[in-house]
């Protein structure tokens, strides 16, 4: 399923009705009519509705609305917040219908108390105020009834393509937003639906199909198990642990020796074949106690030496085939040059998380370096701000455009975590994750997933397929582990999930 911007969705309008020859009227009747299909199957018995109509074409919407829900004999109350002789051609096609069936209340005439006692009446709110046409701060008379409207308790709330007052490609709100129960959304979800705080006003929803054409592909996705394949999770009666690869994970300074244990475990979930975790020298024996799968080394602090106890030495002599670094490996002096040293030989994929982001973030340059490996960094929202050098903030008020900026300018896949995370690639596409759960966040979580996606690329699974599989698994593992929206786990139970997860989205 892709993912539309609003000028996305005006060029799909435009070329639709224009270059394939669809009227736009055919396309709104369409739209109303999926609108009413979904209110008749929550309310298959008539009720009372207010049907609160704006000057565009998303008021076009509400007059087909209108006159569906008339024909369905339910009691209908029409109000248009704006001129009639002003609408647009399409919904003033279905306006002229609507009032063979119904009357039509106009706000700015009439003042607000009908509006008012009529909305404390009734049962259902169809929200076809605004749509992907609104633009910066809901002008009055608009501000006053999305205020009323969310004070109707009582009343179901349908929003038509999108909660008024939400701005469709950023997910923000104007002053404020109808908060919709539900919403019917036409062609293709918004960015809005996956961004803070927008996610909040649709509620439920669903995207209709109304017969628009796509002029081109757009760039974003949303994330789901056809993206990758899930063949690549078989196993043939043949196999032996050399046919799934050799992690290495590098982290695990003093007193966070979990983070290593955790990313090794999720390894080893996802099938990963061997399993080395590598830590500073004089962490490995109290590692080696708490593990019995993961091979246990160290290395010294300072790694220049191409001894035996050197990490260079031994990535060089191992075969190791995805790397991740970064699981509580902690601040140290010489880390620049210690990271700089390790991505000029290492070849194959390396994830960067947690401290290897913050070496990153404050020695950017290390990017200049001859780097063979493909990288893929997986900052929470702090990192990536971290990246930037801006605040939490902005990053979550830009998900989308920070972490497809920083892919493109770094060459990196940018897993930038969060609600609804966010898969950025180096040629501008990107895909937002559906899946998840609020009981994945909190510390160990990040090392698992770094361990899922390092798990499949030891296996010699596509960047692209690791990282999307990786990411949506593990938010699936976090709603499998709860039995309630407020319940909390611990990571021992994100991790027992992982088995059951990948069986149900493989084979
Ligand atoms: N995508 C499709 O295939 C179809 C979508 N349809 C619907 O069309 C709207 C988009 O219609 P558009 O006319 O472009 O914009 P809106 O109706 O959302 O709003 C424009 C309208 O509202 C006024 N306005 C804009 N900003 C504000 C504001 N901040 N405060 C108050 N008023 C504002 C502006 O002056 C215009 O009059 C889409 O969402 C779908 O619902 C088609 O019906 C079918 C095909
Ligand atoms: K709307």
């Amino acid at each position: 399923m892709y993912l539309c911007t609003t000028e996305e969705m005006r060029e799909l309008d435009r070329y639709t009705i224009e270059t394939i020859g669809i009227p736009g009227t055919v396309l709104m009747e369409r739209a109303g009519l999926a609108v009413t299909q979904a209110i008749l199957s929550r309310f298959p018995l008539p009720k009372r509705a207010i049907v609160l109509i704006g000057t565009g074409n998303n008021g076009g919407d509400g007059w087909v609305i209108a006159r569906h829900l008339c024909q369905s004999g339910w009691e209908v109350k029409a109000w248009l917040l704006g001129d009639p002789s002003k609408l647009p051609a399409d919904a003033r096609c279905f306006y002229d219908a609507y009032r063979h069936f119904g009357s039509v209340s106009v706000l700015s005439a009439q003042g607000m108390d009908g509006l008012e006692s009529d909305l404390e009446d009734t049962e259902v709110i169809v929200d076809a105020l605004l749509g992907t046409g609104a633009k910066d701060g809901l002008r009055f008379p608009i501000d006053q009834v999305v205020q009323k409207v969310n004070q109707c308790h009582r009343a179901w709330t349908i929003a038509v393509d999108l909660p008024t007052g939400v701005n469709a490609d950023t997910g923000k709100v104007m002053d404020q937003a109808i908060y919709a129960d539900y919403t019917v959304t036409f062609a293709y979800p918004k960015w809005a639906f996956y961004l803070y705080p927008g996610a909040d006003y649709v509620g439920d929803w669903d995207v209709v199909e109304i017969g628009t054409v796509l002029p081109v592909t757009p760039k974003v996705q949303v994330n789901r198990p056809s993206l990758w394949d899930k063949a690549l999770c078989h196993r043939s009666p043949w196999s032996h642990k050399g046919r799934f690869g050799h992690l290495l994970v590098i982290g695990g300074a003093d007193g966070m020796l979990g983070a290593v244990r955790m990313a090794g475990a999720a390894a080893y979930r996802c099938g990963t074949g061997k399993v080395t975790l590598t830590v500073p020298q004089g962490n490995e024996q109290s590692l080696k106690g708490a593990v019995m799968q993961e091979m246990v080394w160290s290395w010294s602090g300072d790694d220049y030496f191409a001894d035996e106890s050197s990490l260079s030495y031994r990535l060089r002599s191992e075969q190791f085939s995805a790397v991740v670094i970064g699981p509580g490996l902690g601040r140290f002096p010489g880390e620049e040059k210690w990271l700089g040293h390790l991505l000029e030989q290492i070849e194959h994929p390396v994830i960067l998380d947690a401290d290897a982001i913050n070496i990153l973030a404050d020695h950017p340059h290390l990017l200049d370096l001859k780097i063979a490996a493909p990288l893929i960094c997986t900052p929470h929202p702090g990192e990536m701000a971290r990246l930037l050098r801006t605040t939490t903030q902005d990053v979550e008020q830009r998900r989308n455009e920070v972490a497809r900026e920083y892919a493109m300018s770094t060459g990196m896949v940018v897993v930038l975590k969060g609600r609804f995370t966010i898969i950025a690639f180096p040629d501008g596409r990107q895909v937002v994750n559906p899946s998840g759960h609020p009981a994945l966040a909190k510390a160990g979580s990040g090392d698992v997933l770094t361990g899922m996606i390092g798990a499949w690329l030891a296996q010699g699974v596509s960047i692209e397929e690791a990282v999307l599989m990786a990411v949506y698994l593990h938010g699936k593992a976090g709603e499998h582990s709860v039995t309630s929206a407020e319940q909390s786990v611990s990571v021992d139970e994100i991790l027992a999930a992982l088995g059951p997860v990948i069986q149900q989205y493989s084979f």
